[in-house]
């Protein structure tokens, strides 16, 4: 078992980070705009498209060239052994563009996302959306930040009330039974669709109080988020369980059911 060691990531550092996935973005947009791009489907009947591929290469050589200490786990390079990532203390895990399906749609709802694991924890995170020109970051501990337009807002939600009605967020494309038995439980609440990631920086912002994810995702599709969210003062925790989301723990890499929520929500709600 590793000793725990004070972690520290710098805003200049993060800044950088932002900068990196700002580059990415415009690398998806370029890809975005065009009247036609490839898709294709994975081994497991995800679909890929050649802008994931263009973002996954901008920041794989960007951090290399930024951050050279630390080794790159992505989505479109996971082929890594278990043996091998299993000893790693502190490495990036990024998805270059989570909600490849909004993507296709082209409805704006997907993102870069670049988090920063160290010992099990997420512990930065950016989480940049190229359509809705958003791009939120946080370093657990410190603070996190949400970026349009040029205006810098600070989040903070660790003492936000829960809302008069609920607000949850759930996926547009993927709404298990677990989830709809969730709901079922929880009473009068809105309901807001949204793709990929986005939906933890929902609550984040304090837009949403909870996000019941009672159905399958990876690591790269979670990490950055929630450093984000919990760096503005909200949580993930596994469902049943109550325990943090933590990563790199096991071979494979789909995560267990989690609720991210703010504490208010989670004061008021078992889980
Ligand atoms: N059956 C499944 N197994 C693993 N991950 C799944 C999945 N269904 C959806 N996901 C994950 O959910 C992400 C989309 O999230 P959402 O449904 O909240 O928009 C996808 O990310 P990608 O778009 O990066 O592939 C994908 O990784
Ligand atoms: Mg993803």
């Amino acid at each position: 078992m590793a000793t725990a060691t004070v972690f520290t990531f710098s805003e200049a550092e993060l800044a950088s980070l932002v900068r990196i996935a700002n580059v990415a973005g415009d690398g998806i947009m370029a890809v975005y705009g065009k009247a036609e791009f490839s898709v294709q489907n994975k081994a497991d009947e995800s679909p890929v498209t050649e802008a994931d591929i263009v973002s996954h290469n901008l920041i794989v050589s960007a951090l290399g060239e930024a951050f050279p200490q630390w080794p790159i786990m992505s989505e479109e390079a996971a082929d890594i052994s278990w043996d091998e990532r299993k000893a790693w203390q502190t490495y990036w895990l990024i998805d270059p563009l989570d909600g490849t399906k909004e993507f296709i749609k082209r409805n704006g709802e997907f993102t870069v996302n670049i988090a920063l694991i160290h010992q099990g924890q997420a512990v930065v995170g950016v989480v940049h959306a190229p359509v809705l020109e958003t791009c939120y970051s946080g370093i657990k501990g410190q603070g996190a930040w949400r970026e349009h337009a040029g205006v810098v807002t600070v989040l903070d939600i660790s003492q936000r009330p829960l809302s008069p009605v609920p607000v949850v967020v759930g996926s547009r494309s993927h709404i298990s039974p677990d989830v709809q038995a969730y709901l079922a439980q929880i009473g009068e609440h809105q309901m807001q669709s949204v793709g990929s990631s986005l939906k933890f920086c929902l609550v984040a912002e304090g837009k949403a109080d909870v996000y019941p994810r009672l159905g399958l995702t990876s690591e790269w599709d979670t990490a950055a988020a929630q450093a984000v969210l919990e760096a503005a003062g909200g949580l993930v925790l596994r469902y049943p369980e109550g325990d943090a989301l933590n990563y790199n723990s096991k071979e494979n890499i789909l995560n267990p059911y989690f609720i991210a929520a703010s504490k208010a929500w989670f004061a008021k709600n078992e889980i």
